[in-house]
């Protein structure tokens, strides 16, 4: 088992790059946020990139910045790193993530989720079939919260398959959240 990276996963808004910045403080270490990774590296935003080459084309940049990031050498043990909801789809991403440190994977309701993401006048904004945060473009054609309760389905057991552990986010405060996986941290790297 590798304890260098802690990985952050999860569906949007359950809070794993607010958490990530948290814990990364409680353990005295670094925060890599990999979207804002990815956006670095590609010199645009994530929405530029799915307006320009769609879902693919940010599915690669997400890949390739992941394959660096698990592979770079780690400064400052361990190096937290929030994962975009995505990034579990490819089985080669799943991969890196569990031959090169342990994760968490982070659970809210579908409620929390879409006023978190969509914001308060979620269940407007769903029937209006209004676009999402210009941070967060839509990945499906459904509706807003049908898109959350579909791509949940699909997901969950991916974000299973790579967890060692999971966290809701949606009865604490990031603060607790962290505080939970840094005392799950610290009793998995004692015992090992
Ligand atoms: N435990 C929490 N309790 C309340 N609000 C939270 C919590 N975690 C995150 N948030 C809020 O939810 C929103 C999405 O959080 P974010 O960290 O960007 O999620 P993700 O990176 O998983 O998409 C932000 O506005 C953040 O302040
Ligand atoms: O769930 C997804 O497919 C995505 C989640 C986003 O990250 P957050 O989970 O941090 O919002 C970002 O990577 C991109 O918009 C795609
Ligand atoms: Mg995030």
């Amino acid at each position: 088992m590798d304890l260098q990276r802690i990985y952050l996963t999860g569906y949007r808004g359950t809070g794993k790059s607010t958490v990530g910045k948290q814990l990364a403080n409680l353990l005295g270490t670094r925060c890599l946020d990999l979207d804002r990774r990815i956006e670095a590296s590609a010199g645009k935003s994530i929405k530029t990139l799915f307006d320009e080459g769609g879902e693919e084309l940010f599915r690669q940049w997400e890949h390739d910045c992941l394959r660096e990031v698990a592979s770079a050498e780690v400064e400052t043990v361990p190096l937290v790193v929030a994962l975009g909801g995505g990034a579990i789809l490819r089985e080669q991403n799943r991969q890196l993530i569990k031959q090169s440190g342990v994760c968490v994977w982070l659970q809210s309701s579908v409620e929390t989720i879409a006023q978190r993401i969509l914001g308060r006048g979620y269940a407007r904004a769903a029937k209006l079939n209004q676009p999402k945060s210009a941070h967060r473009p839509a990945l499906t054609d459904l509706d807003p919260v049908q898109e959350i309760v579909q791509l949940l389905k699909v997901r969950d057991p991916l974000y299973d398959e790579v967890s060692g552990s999971t966290a809701r986010t949606d009865r604490q405060s990031p603060r607790q959240v962290a505080l939970e996986i840094f005392a799950w941290y610290h009793d998995l790297s004692t015992s090992h």
